[in-house]
């Protein structure tokens, strides 16, 4: 089979990470028969050198067209203070936005041969280690409410607003549970509906879904509670659904549990159609163009884009294989490194995934 992917590598660790991964499914490809054909596109700080802007149109129209996204990571200092008003980050929000990915997926798993880089006791880990899906809620709430600013009696304001409609809630859930029935029938609905109506919502429309599905157990936590939870408890976990921003910050919690952000990997999903597939973390500026970026997060996610987007379980089972046994081996970047291992760089991790390939 042909698949055209478009492919931004963005800014600061992007190009080092996505370089690597695309070496990884050009293997697959060769294993399996399959064409894998690139279309470099520019979003983030890169395309505000090349072209003024941070998502130029061709960008979107060539994501559009495509079968799925790979996307390394944008932003960085260099950004942070245009005159403009333009951000790098702008160009994530608004190709989410365009491409209607509504659900982002985010596992956090913990590999055994990561439990000396788990920052929680062995006692809370347990012997099966930690496994979380974290399914957020990617184009609505606060990152896309009405905003504004103006001057009053405290001097200059700025403000955002949440919101949540019915159908954005409804469909959000329905993934989440739609996951937890292929996994351990149990979805958390995180929000703060002690405080916020909007989350009053979320949970009465939560509930509503939950009544589709008789087969899995569902509970609620305020959002301060679900972020303590997660590192006293974390075994209680098994499908956390939560808005935009909740999400943002619950998964890069579950990341640092499970070992490392370098490790976990996403997948943004609409209604059908196209999906992108980027790691979690960012550009990683203190060290961009290091040879230091762990590559494996954005391997993974390449992982999912074959299981997701193209439906090819194998190929993907040979990735996520391919990682298990180069860490089995005792090979860790930099942010997983631990006593007796040897430390590699982004690129020797590269091709130490096409040797177990
Ligand atoms: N999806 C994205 O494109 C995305 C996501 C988050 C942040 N950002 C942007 O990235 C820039 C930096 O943000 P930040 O510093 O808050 O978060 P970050 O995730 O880039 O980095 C946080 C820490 O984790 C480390 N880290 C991240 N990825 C790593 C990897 N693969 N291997 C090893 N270590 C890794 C970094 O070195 C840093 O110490 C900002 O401009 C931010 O807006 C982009
Ligand atoms: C860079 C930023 C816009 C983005 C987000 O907040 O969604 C990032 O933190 C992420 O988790 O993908
Ligand atoms: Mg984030």
């Amino acid at each position: 089979m042909n698949y055209n992917i478009a492919v931004i590598k963005g800014d600061g660790i992007g190009p080092d990470i996505v370089d690597q991964a695309l070496l990884v499914l050009d293997q697959v490809g060769e294993k399996f028969g399959h064409t894998f054909n690139y279309t470099e596109v520019l979003a983030g700080g890169a395309a505000i050198d090349a072209v003024g802007h941070s998502l130029p149109d061709e960008t979107v129209t060539v994501c559009k067209a495509s079968d799925a996204v790979i996307l390394g990571a944008v932003g960085g200092p260099k950004w942070d203070s245009l005159t403009s008003g333009d951000r790098p980050e702008k160009a994530l929000l608004g190709l989410r936005a365009a491409l209607g990915l509504f659900a982002n997926i985010r596992p956090a798993i913990m590999y055994n041969e990561l439990r000396d880089a788990c920052p929680l006791k062995d006692r809370i880990i347990g012997e099966d280690g930690i496994d979380i899906v974290v399914v957020r809620e990617l184009t609505g709430g606060i990152y896309f409410g009405d905003r504004g600013h103006g001057f009053g009696d405290m001097g200059e304001y700025m403000y955002d607003t949440m919101k949540y409609s019915e159908k954005e809630v409804e469909r959000i859930a329905i993934r989440a549970f739609e996951i937890a029935r292929k996994r351990n029938k149990k979805v958390t609905s995180v929000d703060k509906a002690n405080v916020l109506d909007n989350s009053k919502l979320w949970r009465k429309v939560v509930e509503k879904v939950a009544l589709d599905y008789p087969d899995i157990e569902l509970n609620h936590l305020y959002v301060d509670n679900a972020a303590m939870q997660l590192v006293i408890n974390p075994k209680q976990f098994d499908v956390i659904v939560t808005g935009n921003m909740f999400g943002d910050i619950l998964s890069d919690e579950a990341s640092m549990i499970t070992g490392s952000i370098g490790m976990l990997p996403s997948a943004s999903l609409g209604e059908s159609g196209i999906g992108m597939y980027e790691p979690i973390h960012g550009s990683a500026p203190d060290i961009a163009g290091q040879d230091k970026a762990n590559p494996i997060a954005t391997v993974l996610s390449i992982a999912m884009m074959l299981r997701y987007s193209f439906n090819l379980e194998a190929e993907a089972d040979a990735v996520e294989n391919a990682v298990a046994k180069v860490l089995e081996a005792g090979n860790r970047t930099g942010d997983i490194m631990s006593d007796g291992c040897t430390l590699v760089g982004t690129k020797k991790m590269g091709a130490l995934l096409l040797e177990h390939l």
